[in-house]
C-alpha cells in the first residue's frame, strides 16, 4: 500500500534550481534512503514532504490525501509526519523521560510512563532517562529526539543526517535500534544521508540526487551493481578505472571484483601498492598501475607491501561503461 507518492515537484531559491520535476512513491513499511551530493537538494525535499517549506511546483499526496500548503497552514509541519533534523529540538533543562513524556502529554499517565519506558528501551536511553538533556552526548540528543518523533508513531518518519556527527558506538546502537523499529512498528521513513554504506545497510529502496534532479532510483543492490552513470557508482560506494572509453564514458568496475593472482596469463593489470589500509576484518590495497589507481580488497593477512608489484585480475562481465555526466 503507498503511503506517500511525491508528483513532479519542483523548488527554486533565488533563480536556483534546487529541485526538478521529483517523482516517487513510498509504501507503507518501506525505508527510503536519499543519497546525493551537498547541496542536491535533499534536506529542501524532506522540508517539501514534512511541510515546511512549500514547493514551486507537483504535489505530495499521503494516503492518497493531496497535502495542503504551507501557507494555507497555521502551524508548519504535519501531524502525521515527523521530521527529525540535526538540530534537535530538546528542552535542555528537562530530562531525556521528560522530554519524551511531553510529546505524550495529551495522553492518559498510565499510558504515557507505558510508551516512555518502551521507547527509552527502544532507542536504548534507559541508563540516561534522568539525564537533563543539556548534559547528553551528541548521540543521546539524537535518539531521544528520536524517540520523541515515534512517541506516537507517525504514518511516516523523516530523518534528516541520523548519523552525522556519531561515533562509530553510538552509530551501531542507534542503527540497531532503527532496524528494531523496522521490524516492531512497521514503519515507513524516508532518511537523508552521506553514508553509502548506511545507504545500502538501512534502505529498501535508493533515491539519487544530482543537482536537484532525481538521476536514479532503485533497490540498494540494483543501484550498487547497475549504477546508471559514475556519478551514482561513486556515491554509493568505490569504484576503480578501467579506462576513458571518450571523453563522455568511463569504464569502471568495483574493487571487490579485483583480485590479486599469481598467474601472469590472468592477469588484466600489473601495478604497485602504494597503500595498505588496515580496515578491521580486511585490508584495502591501494595500488597504481601505468593509468592510475587501483583499489582492492583482501581478506588475508598483509600478503603484499608497499612497493611490490601485484597481478591484478577480474571479470569483464563486472565492469561497466558508464557516462561521466
Ligand atoms: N532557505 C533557503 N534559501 C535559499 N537557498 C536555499 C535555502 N535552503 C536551501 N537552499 C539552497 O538549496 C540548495 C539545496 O540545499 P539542501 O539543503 O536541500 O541540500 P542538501 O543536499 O541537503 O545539502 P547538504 O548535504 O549539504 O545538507 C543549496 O544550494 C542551498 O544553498
Amino acid at each position: 500500500m503507498t503511503v506517500l507518492s511525491v508528483k513532479s515537484i519542483s523548488k527554486t531559491y533565488h533563480e536556483q534550481t534546487v529541485l526538478s520535476s521529483i517523482d516517487f512513491q513510498v509504501g507503507r513499511g518501506e525505508w527510503v534512503g536519499v543519497v546525493g551530493e551537498s547541496g542536491s537538494g535533499k534536506s529542501t525535499l524532506l522540508k517539501i514532504i514534512g511541510r515546511f517549506v512549500d514547493a514551486d511546483k507537483g504535489e505530495v499526496h499521503l494516503n492518497g490525501t493531496e497535502l495542503p500548503s504551507v501557507l494555507s497552514q497555521l502551524l508548519k509541519g504535519h501531524e502525521q509526519i515527523k521530521l527529525v533534523h540535526q538540530e534537535y529540538e530538546l528542552f535542555p533543562n528537562q530530562t531525556v523521560q521528560e522530554n519524551i513524556a511531553y510529546a505524550l502529554r495529551f495522553y492518559e499517565r498510565g499510558y504515557q510512563a507505558q510508551r516512555v519506558a518502551e521507547l527509552l528501551e527502544l532507542t536504548r536511553l534507559t541508563e540516561v532517562k534522568d539525564r537533563k538533556a543539556k548534559l547528553l552526548s551528541g548521540g543521546e540528543k539524537q535518539r531521544t529526539a528520536l524517540a520523541q518523533a515515534l512517541a506516537e508513531v507517525p504514518e511516516l518518519l523523516l530523518l534528516d543526517e541520523p548519523f552525522a556527527h556519531l561515533d562509530q558506538k553510538n552509530k551501531n546502537v542507534l542503527i540497531e535500534a532503527i532496524e528494531e523499529l523496522k521490524k516492531s512498528e512497521n514503519l515507513t521513513c524516508i532518511f537523508v544521508t552521506h553514508d553509502a554504506n548506511e545507504a545500502l545497510a538501512l534502505a529498501d529502496q535508493l533515491l539519487i540526487l544530482k543537482e536537484g534532479e532525481l538521476v536514479q532510483k532503485g533497490t540498494p543492490h540494483e543501484v550498487y551493481s547497475n549504477p546508471n552513470s559514475v556519478y551514482v557508482a561513486e556515491l554509493t560506494g568505490m569504484v576503480n578505472d578501467l579506462e576513458t572509453v571518450n571523453q563522455d564514458q568511463r569504464k569502471i568496475i568495483r574493487p571487490n571484483y579485483v583480485k590479486l593472482t599469481r598467474n601472469a596469463e590472468r592477469s588484466k593489470v600489473v601495478a604497485v601498492v602504494r597503500n595498505i589500509r588496515f580496515k578491521g576484518a580486511y585490508y584495502e590495497y591501494h595500488c597504481q598501475d601505468s593509468i592510475g589507481r587501483f583499489i582492492i580488497f583482501s581478506s588475508a593477512r598483509k600478503v603484499k607491501k608497499i612497493g611490490d608489484e601485484v597481478l591484478l585480475t577480474y571479470a569483464d562481465k563486472h565492469s561497466r561503461e558508464l557516462p561521466t555526466g
